[in-house]
Parts: structure tokens; C-alpha cells; sequence
């Protein structure tokens, strides 16, 4: 296994042993499922047997099992059902949530005008017009729309996901996961599903037509799921989902884009960091628009 490049060693492997395989984490066996198919047959098809958290060794002594994320069994169900209706009090989804988001999109756009910054290079990227964009801007704006998935998808930051475990002794296409295991063999996820080439045209390229039909709309492939799917399901998905709308339409509302390199210059390879693929840093400069 290369300890700096995990993911490019996974696919080594899925190509000797298939879709379906386990590795060693250390002495702790870690099941991976590869490939959407797999993953909604595991987290959908089978939800109740995989909605077990795996446990994260690293993760472990902070938590001890606690917080919706990491909790299992009663608690978590528990904890879940508490979130969803706090959420909801929230206002999640509601005129409340959206105009605070909105809030917050302008106090950072306040911000930002405040820094003399110039530019060097700059991206016109422009949408709207002078009005604050609100949600319901979003289903008249399929490219935006196209752009932020786009954006998510080839991104693909954690493709690994969260862990999770089998709660029960669990056959699996032709696998036996015990229950035995649930605290000890964790199963992986490979959102990879977002770079999959059976599904996306040009996997490797920033490219929002993947989200786009022939006539313009928005349309969204059944395998972009980076909020998971299933009984551990994103509970933040729709608030994510808002605000990575609001924030971006508003910043591109008011500034454009700009970067001290010429476009092709821009090395868009991520820092691999063990199971995570953070980008690497950016110089980004914010021209006003006005
Ligand atoms: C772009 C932003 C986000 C992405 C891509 C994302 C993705 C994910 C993923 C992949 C999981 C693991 C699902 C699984 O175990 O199968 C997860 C779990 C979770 N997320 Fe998010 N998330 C985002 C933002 C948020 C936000 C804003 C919140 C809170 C408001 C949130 C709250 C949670 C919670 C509570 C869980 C645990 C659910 C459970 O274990 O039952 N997430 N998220």
C-alpha cells in the first residue's frame, strides 16, 4: 500500500479483485464496496444491515461513540430523530434558514469589498443581477446549478465517506459479514461513483455538462451521492445544499474570480492525505464588479 497515495493503491486492488474486497488497517479488517451499484446495494437495498458506524481509531478517544455521527445503536437512532426535528425547528428549508444564509453570504461579500485586493487575472462568471439570489432562483439557473455539482463531483473531497459497520450477520454478493465484526471491520464507501466513466462522460474533467441534458436543463445522474444514501444519510444535505447556492451565486453576483496564474498553469491534482482529497492551495483574487 502507498501510505501517501491509498486511494490510487485501492484501485490496484479493485482492479485484481473486483468491487468487493477487504484490506487491513493495520491488524483491523476494512471491507471496501467500490462503485455506486455496490454502495446501493449495501446502504440502500440492505440498509438496516450496513447503518452501523465503523469506529475511526483516531476519531474514537474524542467522541467514545457519542454525537449522531459517531453513535450507534439506540443512541444514534435516537440522536438522529432529535436532529431531524431540531433541524426542523430550525426553520431547515424554511424562509428562516435561507434568509440567514443569505445574511451571512452578504456579510462575507461585505467583507470581501472591504479588501483592496486587485487582481491579476480574473473569471467572469456572472449570474444575476442586482437583487440578492434567493433558492427559488435555482431551478431558473440549470447551469449554476450544473456548476456547483460539478464542482462537488470532481472534487469528490472525501471519497471515502464515513465508515460505516454491519449491524447484523450480513451476506453481501456472496460474502459473509458477521456481526462479530461490527466493532471491528468497517466498511468503506468509494464515492468514487463520482468519477465513475460508465456514468460520467469526462470523469477526469471539470466539466458541468455532466449535469445538463441536450436542451440545457439540470438533470442529476442517479450516482452523484456525496451526501451518501440510506438510513446514515447527510442530515445536512439540504442545508449544504442552500448554502453552497446562495454563497456562490451571491460571491459571482458581486465578484469575479481571478488567479495571479494563467488557467493552464492551475494544477488541479489534489493533495492526497490519506483517505481525503483536500485541494491544493490556491491563490484566488475577488475583483468587485462594481
Ligand atoms: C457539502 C457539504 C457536506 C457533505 C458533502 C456531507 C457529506 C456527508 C457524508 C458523506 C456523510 C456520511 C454518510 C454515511 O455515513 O453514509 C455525512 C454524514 C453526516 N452529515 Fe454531512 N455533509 C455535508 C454537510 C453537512 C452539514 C452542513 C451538516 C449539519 C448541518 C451535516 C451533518 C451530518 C451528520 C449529522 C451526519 C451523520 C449522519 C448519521 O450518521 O446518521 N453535514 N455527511
Amino acid at each position: 500500500m502507498d501510505q501517501k497515495g491509498l486511494l490510487k493503491s485501492f484501485q490496484a486492488l479493485r482492479e485484481k479483485y473486483g468491487d468487493v474486497f477487504t484490506i487491513y488497517l493495520g491488524s483491523r479488517p476494512a471491507v471496501i464496496l467500490w462503485w455506486y451499484e455496490a454502495m446501493k446495494e449495501a446502504l440502500v437495498d440492505q440498509a438496516e444491515a450496513f447503518s452501523g458506524r465503523g469506529h475511526i481509531a483516531i476519531i474514537d478517544p474524542v467522541f467514545q461513540g457519542t454525537g449522531v455521527v459517531f453513535a450507534n445503536g439506540k443512541s444514534w437512532k435516537v440522536l438522529r430523530r432529535f436532529s431531524v426535528t431540531t433541524m426542523k425547528d430550525f426553520g431547515m428549508g424554511k424562509q428562516s434558514i435561507e434568509e440567514r444564509i443569505k445574511e451571512e453570504a452578504q456579510c462575507l461579500v461585505e467583507e470581501l469589498q472591504k479588501s483592496q485586493e486587485k487582481v491579476q487575472a480574473e473569471i467572469d462568471r456572472v449570474i444575476g443581477a442586482h437583487c440578492l439570489p434567493t433558492l427559488e432562483d435555482r431551478a431558473k439557473m440549470p447551469y449554476t446549478d450544473a456548476v456547483i455539482h460539478e464542482i462537488q463531483r470532481f472534487s469528490d473531497l472525501v471519497p471515502v465517506g464515513v465508515p460505516h459497520s454491519v449491524i447484523k450477520d450480513t451476506h453481501f454478493r456472496g460474502y459473509y459479514l458477521p456481526k462479530r465484526f461490527y466493532k471491528y471491520t468497517e466498511v468503506f464507501f468509494l464515492f468514487s461513483a463520482l468519477q465513475d466513466p460508465r456514468h460520467f462522460e469526462k470523469p477526469n474533467t471539470f466539466y458541468p455538462g455532466h449535469f445538463l441534458d441536450a436542451q440545457g436543463n439540470f438533470r442529476k445522474p442517479e450516482v452523484f451521492i456525496p451526501f451518501s444514501m440510506g438510513k446514515r444519510l447527510c442530515l445536512g444535505e439540504s442545508l449544504a445544499r442552500s448554502e453552497l447556492f446562495l454563497f456562490l451565486t451571491t460571491l459571482l453576483q458581486n465578484f469575479s474570480l481571478g488567479s495571479p496564474k494563467a488557467p493552464e498553469d492551475i494544477d488541479l491534482t489534489p493533495r492526497e492525505n490519506g483517505l481525503g482529497r483536500p485541494p491544493t492551495l490556491f491563490q484566488v483574487r475577488f475583483l468587485p464588479r462594481r
